[in-house]
């Protein structure tokens, strides 16, 4: 049996890949790797993602503004992109932190390969860094920013530089992604997603209001039985009411939730009028409607596989393993009157869900709407729909 040789075609003269992007992070340190995607300077949070799948869902979820994903997964690019899995109409994160660019694309889905489509959406990407040396900093260090470079007139220093002036916290970035208008959404999810046996056949009216909504949510919303009209983050909830919608749904969104009192306050005035589901920054404006306040997490829940276990639901301890992608969560200790802990997440046991029966609201730190990741948790869905009806 004859051993394989890799052979590089003789025209290219070197296989090691050229050294020409630098991530320096603000506590000093400097990893120096491979650019792909666009060619800049970008700063922004650094957070790590252990989803095995997904990239090009986590590349255009909207919460992910402000934000550059280091990707635990080591390689990357394998199976390309296609329009069918943008959660949203463009990639909202910084920057993308790779070990591995994969060197070949091979899916029968692929429209467009990687370090195209992050060149189109000039965004910066960089690989050939140890992602895992990098995850295990941000666990000590907590969140870190960082600034990724491509330009070779800029030193280490002036990059550390630009790193150690950014700030995420106290900045309204919902403002930045939601519609500019109002709109209907109409699509729901492909036939194998029905799993759950509610085709929806009696529609409710619910009002989804856009802090960075993915389209996953708004579509197994559709399937459940919802006609959405979806409402930018600061549409007054005097609107709202004048709709007289069946329910109110508050999306997932980037950045600190308590930079956006306004939407707070309009949550305030629709609580105990019509039952609400918030996700991930919804179900954190939620919390602070109710009395509560939100924290920044050490270094976040950025994955598919985080179990979260119902504290209220009767007989069983039922766990659900969940996606997430959140920095902050609700300190519900001022929170008052029925409102409850529903879940807690098991990792670190913060808050991952409040739950009100009298009020008939309810919020969820995680995405039940996956894309990437786990389904447990669709049935929140249905729960809404079905306070909707009644
Ligand atoms: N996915 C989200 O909605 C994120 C919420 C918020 N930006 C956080 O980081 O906690």
């Amino acid at each position: 049996m004859s051993l394989a040789l890799r052979v590089y075609a003789a025209s290219s003269s070197s296989p090691f890949k050229p050294l020409d992007a630098r991530l320096v992070l603000a506590d000093g340190s400097v990893w120096k790797g491979t650019a792909f995607g666009a060619r800049g300077t970008a700063t922004g949070e650094v957070v790590f993602n252990t989803s095995l799948t997904g990239y090009q869902e986590i590349l255009t979820d909207p919460s992910y503004a402000g934000q550059f994903v280091s990707f635990t997964c080591p390689h990357i690019g394998n199976v390309g992109t296609n329009t069918d899995d943008e959660e949203s109409t463009k990639v909202h994160l910084g920057a993308t932190i790779i070990h591995e660019l994969s060197p070949m694309v091979s899916n029968h889905r692929n429209q467009k390969d990687l370090d195209t489509y992050l060149k189109e959406q000039n965004v910066l990407g960089i690989e050939g860094v140890d992602t895992r040396a990098i995850t295990l900093r941000l666990r000590e260090t907590g969140c870190l920013n960082g600034t990724i470079s491509t330009d070779d007139s800029l030193s280490d220093d002036e990059l550390l530089e630009m790193a150690k002036s950014f700030d995420i916290e106290g900045k309204d970035l919902i403002s930045t992604v939601t519609t500019a208008e109002p709109y209907e959404w109409k699509d729901s999810t492909d036939e194998e997603w029905e799993f759950a046996g509610d085709g929806g056949a009696q529609r409710v009216k619910v009002v989804a209001y856009d802090f960075g909504v993915k389209r996953n949510i708004l579509r197994r919303l559709a399937s459940y039985g919802c006609d959405i009209t979806v409402v930018p983050a600061s549409f007054p909830a005097d609107e709202v009411i004048a709709m007289n919608p069946d329910g109110v749904f508050l999306s997932n969104g980037p950045g600190d939730p308590s930079a956006v009192p306004y939407a707070v306050e309009n949550t305030k005035k629709l609580v105990g009028k019509y039952p609400i589901f918030g996700i991930c920054m919804g179900h954190q404006v939620l919390g602070q409607a109710l009395g509560g306040s939100t924290y920044k997490l050490k270094f976040g829940h950025h994955g598919g596989n985080h179990p979260c276990k119902n504290i209220i639901a009767e007989g069983i301890q039922q766990v659900e393993i969940t996606a997430q992608n959140h920095n902050f969560a609700v300190d519900v200790s001022a929170i008052g009157g029925d409102v409850m802990t529903s879940h807690i997440n098991l990792n670190d046991q913060s808050c991952a869900g409040i739950e009100s029966a009298e009020k008939q609201c309810f919020g969820i730190q995680y995405h039940p709407e996956a894309s990437p990741g786990p389904h447990d948790a669709d049935p929140a869905f249905k729960k809404f729909v079905d306070m909707c009806r009644a």
